[in-house]
């Protein structure tokens, strides 16, 4: 294999940069040949490839975004457009693929590779942390710690003002950061999509925790079934009807999708980025690079697309212990 490329797909999570430099990095120093890809799956197609040196991806360990930017394609979803995009490709003589992205970005890779005999790796690039195959997803761990810090802030003025916050953190599918703030921010109750929370619990431990605290917050993961934070803050202050309860919405929203990375986030998009690049040159393809128990871990697509990644039930029960 002389040449590869590298491209971010789907979301933007922090940490992608610092994938994005160790692929050129290292591939360059194994004496390959090395492009980005812009936009994703639609720069594929449209032939947006421009080679990259060393000093490409100079100054981007630290930033959030993704200097390659990132896209969702329709087009690639269709067999024609993944011709179009095997052309391109052809002709700059790519032979392998890194792809940085969660599910969707997987699925559409193992297709590719699979119809085309395109060789491909993935780097697990979610601020969701519900891939498969991996320990912890880049750009988790700067969401957490942004949501985290919100949440002090929040809590801050809930105490003032004895309020019970309904704080919205990101997870459309999953409650991952919504359950490690919950314990990071000392919430009273986290609802997450994984586990069922009705609004007739939540308002049992409110009038519960009424008894001995003054102020509450309550996470709620913006995939949980009850709707998001909005929605069942106005679903609970129906159900208790007590004008004494002054009750709050925060929503986190795209702050949490944003700004430098963590430490954690570069190291582990490093580490996935160089596993990426030497897996390709062992001739490995359809599997995301990840790690597991501090160790590189290659797992095939289908396993990382079709199974779950189910969260640690003890978290769960922490916040409830912890929250009395
Ligand atoms: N079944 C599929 N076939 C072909 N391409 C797909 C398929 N599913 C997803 N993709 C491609 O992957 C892109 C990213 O997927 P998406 O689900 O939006 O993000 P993520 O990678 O973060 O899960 C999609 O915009 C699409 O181009
Ligand atoms: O508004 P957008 O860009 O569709 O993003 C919203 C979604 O992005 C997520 O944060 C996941 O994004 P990433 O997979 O890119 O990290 C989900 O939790 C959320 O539902």
């Amino acid at each position: 294999m002389k040449k590869i490329a590298v491209f971010t797909s789907g979301g933007d999570a922090p940490g992608m940069n610092a994938c994005v430099r160790a692929v050129v990095r290292t591939g360059i120093y194994h004496g390959l040949e090395v492009y980005g890809i812009m936009y994703g799956y639609d720069g594929m197609i449209n032939g947006e490839i421009k080679k990259l040196q060393t000093h490409s991806v100079s100054n981007i360990v630290q930033r959030g975004g993704t200097i390659l930017k990132s896209a969702r394609s329709d087009d690639f979803r269709t067999r024609e457009g993944r011709q179009k995009a095997y052309e391109q490709l052809q002709k700059h003589g790519i032979e392998g693929l890194v792809a940085i992205g969660g599910d969707g970005t997987f699925t559409g890779a193992d297709l590719f590779a699979k119809e085309f005999g395109m060789k491909v790796i993935g780097c697990p690039g979610t601020i969701d942390n519900d891939i498969y195959g991996t320990d912890y997803t880049i750009g988790f761990d700067t969401a957490l710690n942004t949501a985290l810090e919100a949440i002090d802030k929040v809590r801050d003025t809930a105490a003032a003002h004895d309020r019970i916050f309904f704080i919205e953190v990101m997870g459309r599918d999953s409650g991952y950061i919504a359950v490690e703030c919950g314990i990071g921010g000392g919430a009273e109750l986290v609802m997450v999509p994984e586990t069922k929370t009705t609004i007739s619990d939540v308002v049992k431990s409110l009038k519960g925790l009424r008894k001995t605290k003054t102020s509450s917050i309550v996470i709620v993961a913006e995939g949980d079934e009850e709707g998001g934070a909005a929605e069942v803050m106005s679903k609970v202050k129906n159900e208790v009807n007590d004008d004494r309860m002054d009750f709050k919405v925060t929503t986190l929203g795209h702050i949490q999708r944003g700004g430098n990375p963590t430490a954690k986030d570069r190291i582990l998009g490093s580490r996935c980025g160089l596993a990426a690049v030497e897996g390709l040159m062992e001739g490995k393809t359809n599997c995301m690079a990840g790690i597991i128990h501090d160790e590189v871990a290659y797992t095939d697509f289908q396993d990382c697309i079709n199974k779950d990644k189910p969260l640690n039930k003890d978290y769960l029960r922490l916040v409830d212990i912890l929250s009395i």
